[in-house]
């Protein structure tokens, strides 16, 4: 008999850096226990982890931290990494990129004066997420298989889709519609089964 391996992902409830890897275990039809701390359990937790940060894997006993590590590990296992080590290449540009989209939003995240929340997220849409959009509409198109990478499904497409369906449903909701072949990717991964049934009975949480 082989021996399943047993997981656990521990995060905060929320979306944030865990739900990619959510994502990863939700299409390979994989369970895990989806362990989401409180706010006050993690002063006593963090001095456990290995860089002091969630989201954390553990895998029967073995301890994983960092989200694309943790993202490469489980895609690479369920068949989500690409055919060949060009693909895999690929997923991680495309993974690199959104990161670093993702770092630019920090300090509208951080910014806690509101008036200055506001500057800040119109200068973001105009200068960071409308160029990304662009260029990702254009790697998608240019990749013509309806997937960022390759001709299947790959951890990169689950990555993407998080953030745009995130973007398009409650960030800047309806904003794909500038963007139609992003807006049909977003509507084809929500319609994936395994995807889908996930996105439905997922805890609702703001971000
Ligand atoms: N590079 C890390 C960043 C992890 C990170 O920033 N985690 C945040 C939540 S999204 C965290 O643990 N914050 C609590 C803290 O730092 O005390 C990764 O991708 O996993």
């Amino acid at each position: 008999m082989p021996i399943i391996p047993q997981y656990t992902l521990t995060y905060f409830n929320l979306m944030g850096r865990a739900e990619p890897i959510r994502l990863i275990f939700a299409q390979a039809r994989v369970n895990y226990k989806d362990h989401r701390i409180e706010r006050s359990e993690w002063p006593a937790l963090k001095e456990k982890m290995p860089f002091s940060q969630l989201p954390v894997l553990e895998m029967d006993g073995k301890v994983l931290a960092q989200s694309h590590a943790i993202e490469k590990f489980l895609a690479r296992m369920f068949g989500l990494d690409g055919k060949d080590d060009w693909e895999s290449a690929k997923i991680d540009e495309c993974v690199m990129g959104l990161e670093d989209l993702l770092q630019k939003m920090v300090p509208w995240f951080r910014e806690t004066d509101e008036v200055k929340k506001i500057e800040i997220f119109k200068k973001l849409v105009s200068d960071e997420i409308n160029p990304f959009l662009e260029r990702y509409q254009k790697f998608l198109v240019d990749n013509g298989s309806g997937y960022f990478v390759g001709t299947d499904l790959t951890y990169a497409d689950l990555s993407l889709f998080n953030t745009l369906h995130f973007m398009n449903t409650k960030l800047l909701p309806g904003h794909l519609k500038n963007y139609s072949r992003l807006n049909e990717f977003v509507d084809k991964i929500a319609a994936l089964p395994n995807i889908k049934a996930w996105l439905e009975t997922r805890p609702k949480t703001d971000h």
